[in-house]
């Protein structure tokens, strides 16, 4: 649904992985002939520079030289315009990133008008690049997001902030929702919204005539995530599972739209140079407009519960209650920043966690012979009719690895990006400070040298086979890697550990006849390129 394009887009477009939304910027700053190419943070000039300190005797004669960025392949500013503009490549951009691995090898650099993104597609020199970030890793194009935050008076929240403001909130929030123990508590929660959920397939299936298929799963996956995430960050229901949706509810997912069904509107709020709005003015105001309506409702939640606190701090009652909460009595942050904080969670939270469940739940229709084999594994670790909670998940390896591989096989953010903040010395190439760097998870998630038969989908292989066997794997870091990785990980897991394991345990999931072979496409997020549409057949006891 339109909701989950204008999620995607915000969401890739914030961590600057998203080169489509970064291309068509730099094409569109390359138009704007104010944009200087320092104004833009890349001097023309740092294609060909090498620092000094660098260059030592010892490099010339026996250690390879080090190359400029001039001397890195890549496509030409000509042929991305083509790929992208002509041959519809914003919806490819994980092909391409395939594509462009193999005919210009593990780092490549592209051109855009006066930007140049150094694009990495190897899984050691990723590690090479995470490994070596300092405190506060950038992200990049937040310029729309903070211009919006600044005209409002609003502040910056984890995705938008950048430097001290980031480090400050992002040292809270690492403490409540990191670990999983953290997590952990919410599960009750989490299992109130699952039973919700499966309410809702079996109502579903009861409106289609073979009285089985579920049309459109992500459409579903889409209320549980936000519902999940919603029971978690404002400690209360929205009733996205309901028959009826209330209005406030519907004006959120409205706003949503409003920000991500045309992708490129959301792209271009961003792109358009400030000079060319008033000629242009529709997609700014679009983007500000949704942006109203997303922190409208983070703010009729968070008052909500504060005057719930307040009223019960004046009868002297005991406080209790989840993490908005915590955020509001200790005050670590301002009351602003809980704001801005809660509105770009929700946002980050819910097409991440969908599209993984909905490819999740497409593969096991797909594979019946692993999905039994996770059923048999869930059973008889459980128990029949056990309701999960978050302290049975390690004891559910196949669950966990069934995760991984769909974030493996369809990772939802195809690709990741950062600001460099030190020269740094990377494949044999100089990169100076201030360099884009596009990070390629999508390719070395499906290259054979990171995962053997890296096109066949197998939970199993995130097993491990002792404590000393780890399989953790720089090919596939779905959620990020160190200190600015995904700080909802641990949230979204639990939401789709408990989800999958109680469809899993109730029924068997078949691809319904109406379901053909569903590609991924990117827009802005890894996606579904075709509804899903899956059978939901009870389990005999
Ligand atoms: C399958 C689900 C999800 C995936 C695959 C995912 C993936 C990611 C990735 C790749 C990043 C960028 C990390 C980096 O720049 O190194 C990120 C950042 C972030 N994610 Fe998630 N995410 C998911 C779910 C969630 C959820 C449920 C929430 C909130 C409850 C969330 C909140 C955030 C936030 C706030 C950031 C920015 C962190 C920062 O800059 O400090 N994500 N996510």
């Amino acid at each position: 649904m339109a909701f989950l394009n204008h999620f995607r887009t915000a969401y890739l477009k914030s961590f600057q992985g998203d080169r489509l939304n970064k291309q068509l910027f730099f094409i569109l700053r390359a138009l704007h002939k104010s944009a200087s190419s320092e104004a833009l943070g890349i001097s023309a000039a740092g294609e060909e520079a090498i620092p000094q300190k660098l260059i030592t005797p010892a490099d010339v004669g026996e250690k390879p030289r080090v190359k400029t960025l001039k001397e890195m392949p890549g496509p030409s500013t000509l042929s991305n315009f083509i790929e992208f503009f002509w041959r519809d490549g914003f919806s490819r951009i994980h092909e391409i990133q395939m594509e462009h691995r193999k005919k210009y090898g593990k780092i490549f650099k592209s051109r855009f008008g006066p930007q140049l993104v150094v694009s990495i597609a190897d899984r050691d020199l990723v590690a090479q690049v995470l490994r070596a970030e300092c405190m506060a890793p950038q992200r990049a194009n937040m310029e729309s997001w903070k211009e919006y935050r600044d005209m409002r008076g609003r502040s910056t929240g984890l995705i938008s902030a950048e430097g001290e403001e980031w480090l400050k909130m992002r040292s809270v929030l690492r403490q409540l929702i990191m670990r999983p123990r953290d997590v952990a508590v919410f599960s009750d929660d989490v299992n109130k919204v699952v039973d919700d959920l499966i309410k809702r397939v079996c109502i579903l299936r009861t409106q289609e005539s073979d009285g089985a298929t579920v049309l459109n799963m992500n459409d579903l996956f889409f209320k549980y995530a936000m519902e999940g995430v919603a029971a978690i960050l404002y400690e209360c229901r929205l009733g996205c599972l309901e028959n009826d949706i209330p209005q406030e509810t519907q004006d959120y997912i409205h706003a949503l739209h409003l920000m991500f069904s045309s992708f490129k509107t959301t792209m271009y709020a961003g792109a358009i140079p400030k000079w060319l709005r008033p000629v242009i003015p529709k997609p700014w105001e679009e983007f500000c407009l949704s942006w109203d309506g997303l922190f409208k409702f983070s703010l009729i939640h968070v008052d909500k519960r504060l005057a719930e606190i307040k009223a019960q701090l004046e009868r002297g009652e005991e406080v209790k209650g989840g993490l908005l909460t915590h955020m509001l009595i200790t005050k670590e942050m301002s009351l602003e920043e809980i704001y801005a904080n809660v509105t770009e969670m929700l946002l980050a939270g819910v097409d991440t966690t969908s599209f993984t469940l909905s490819w999740a739940s497409y593969l096991l229709a797909r594979h019946p012979h692993i999905q039994q084999k996770i059923f048999t594994e869930v059973t008889r670790t459980l128990g029949p009719g056990t309701v999960a909670t978050a302290d049975d998940v390690p004891r559910l390896p196949l669950i966990r690895g069934l995760v991984k591989e769909t974030l493996r096989l369809f990772p939802v953010l195809p690709g990741n990006g950062r600001i460099t903040q030190d020269d740094l010395v990377v494949g044999g190439y100089f990169i100076p400070k201030g360099t884009q760097l596009a990070l390629c998870h999508y390719s070395t998630s499906l290259e054979e040298e990171s995962f053997a038969d890296a096109l066949d989908f197998r939970p199993d292989r995130w097993i491990r086979k002792d404590s000393t066997d780890r399989v953790d794997n720089f090919g596939s870091i779905p959620f990020g890697y160190g200190i600015r990785s995904c700080i909802g990980r641990r949230i979204a897991e639990l939401e789709m550990h408990l989800a999958l394991i109680r469809l899993i345990q109730r029924f068997h999931i078949g691809v319904s006849p109406l379901t053909a072979d569903v590609k991924a496409k990117t827009h802005g997020l890894l996606c579904p390129a075709a509804p899903i549409h899956l059978q939901f057949i009870e389990r005999e006891n």
